[in-house]
This record gives structure tokens, C-alpha cells and sequence, in this order.
């Protein structure tokens, strides 16, 4: 018999920087109200589909956290065990945090723009520590020696420091037979995707995650997904969401 765990990946709903159209990354933006009530629908569709988490893990930003609390409450599961890391944070955009995406685009063209969006090995340039946007001195990174807090990040930087929290934290909860919420970022759990589909480095800078639609993953024996992709909860919100993710800074 072949062993199946379930897996649940949600991005958070719409942040105030997403609204904005900012390129956001560590910066711990809110959601919107819009943003609150995809997380809400979120949970919703779980318990409509009776996928009720036994666990969640969330990222260390405030609009993951919200997005978890909001959709659980929904679910009726808010009391389950919740771990935190910031090894789900979204990818630190460097010096492009806080600045408009159609006007960085404007400035550098379609190429360079996409190059630091969506390629897996090119890192926007660093941020300065003293940025008005930087969170090098952050408390809730303080344990953390400076070497391993980053000043931008390309997603392969996402991938490696990803990796481990996921065989260390969350495939332990799968294996005990925990069905297991993620609700981290956009660039995080594209990563995490990658890993578990086994995208290539190229392919990866076509795949985009919608705003607060649960994405289920059943795992093989193996931890593989027996349907490559997963499955949307709300398959046409998904389609629609990810057009507008992708298009992100075209006007
Ligand atoms: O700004 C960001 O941090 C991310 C997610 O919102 O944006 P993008 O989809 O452009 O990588």
C-alpha cells in the first residue's frame, strides 16, 4: 500500500503593497481588506472540501501570519499548532523593495525587469542596511548571525534556504500523517513547487501563485506530488489570479 500525505500551500491574500503594485519582499506590509477576505474564502473552501490542517507553518511576515489566522478561523481550526520560520519569508527583493513595478520597469525595460523577477539566478542589486526599507536590524532577526540575513536574494537563494525548514520541520509533520498547512509568499512557495515538481531552472520563470486559493498537493511514499502541479480548490479564481500576478507592472 502506498502511503499519502496531504499537503496545502496557501500564498497569503492580497497585501497593501500588492494593491500598490510595489515590489514588497521582507518589508512586513499588512493585508488589505481584500486581502482579508481571500484569506477568509481560503479557509472556507477547506472545510467545504473537509481538508482540515492538523499543523500550520507560517512565514515570520505579518501577512502570512494574518492570511493563517484568517483562513483557520474559517475552517473552525484555529487552535491547531503553528511553527513559524523565516525560512518561508518571501524572497528579499534588494534594492527593489518599495519601488513601483511599472515604473522599474519603464526605467530598465522588459529584459532587466524580468531578469530580477523571474529568472532563478539573478539577484536584484543588495539593499543598503540603512535603507528605509531594509530589515537587517530587525528585531525578530536577531538571532540570526549577519552572514545568513540577506540584502536581496534570487529565488535559487530561496530554494537553498527553504530546503532545509522543509526536510526538517514540515516533512516530519507530513510523515506522522498531519495534514499540513504552508501559508507563506509568492517567491517562497514557488520555490517550495519547483522542489516538489521538479521544475527545471528555466521553466520555474513561467509558474506564478495566486493570491489566498489553496493549492493541495497529494505526496507519494516518496513525498512526490501524485498529480504533478497539485490542485486549485477554486481552479477559475486561480487561472484569473495568476494572469494578473504575471502581468504585474504592465499597465
Ligand atoms: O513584491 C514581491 O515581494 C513579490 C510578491 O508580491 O512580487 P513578484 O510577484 O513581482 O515577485
Amino acid at each position: 500500500m502506498t502511503a499519502e500525505y496531504r499537503l496545502i500551500l496557501l500564498r497569503h491574500g492580497e497585501s497593501e503593497w500588492n494593491a500598490k503594485n510595489l515590489f514588497t519582499g521582507w518589508v512586513d506590509v499588512n493585508l488589505t481588506p481584500k486581502g482579508e477576505a481571500e484569506a477568509v474564502r481560503g479557509g472556507e473552501l477547506l472545510r467545504e472540501r473537509d481538508l482540515l490542517p492538523d499543523v500550520v507553518h507560517t512565514s515570520v511576515q505579518k501577512r502570512a501570519i494574518r492570511t493563517a489566522q484568517l483562513s483557520l478561523e474559517a475552517a473552525d481550526r484555529h487552535w491547531i499548532p503553528v511553527r513559524r520560520s523565516w525560512r518561508l519569508n518571501e524572497r528579499h527583493y534588494g534594492a527593489l523593495q518599495g519601488k513601483d513595478k511599472a515604473a522599474t520597469l519603464a526605467e530598465f525595460g522588459e529584459e532587466q525587469f524580468m531578469l530580477w523577477r523571474r529568472s532563478y539566478d539573478v539577484p536584484p542589486p543588495p539593499l543598503a542596511d540603512d535603507d528605509e526599507y531594509s530589515q537587517f536590524h530587525d528585531a525578530r532577526y536577531a538571532a540570526l548571525p549577519t552572514e545568513a540575513r540577506p540584502r536581496t536574494e534570487c529565488l535559487k537563494d530561496v530554494v537553498g534556504r527553504m530546503l532545509p525548514y522543509w526536510y526538517d520541520a514540515i516533512v516530519p509533520d507530513l510523515r506522522v500523517g498531519n495534514t499540513v498547512l504552508i501559508a507563506a509568499h509568492g517567491n517562497s512557495l514557488r520555490a517550495l513547487v519547483k522542489h516538489l515538481d521538479g521544475i527545471s531552472d528555466a521553466d520555474i520563470a513561467g509558474l506564478n501563485i495566486p493570491t489566498g486559493i489553496p493549492l493541495l498537493y497529494t505526496l507519494d511514499a516518496d513525498l512526490r506530488p501524485t498529480a504533478a502541479g497539485g490542485e486549485y480548490l477554486d481552479p477559475e479564481a486561480a487561472a484569473e489570479s495568476i494572469e494578473a500576478v504575471k502581468n504585474q507592472g504592465k499597465k
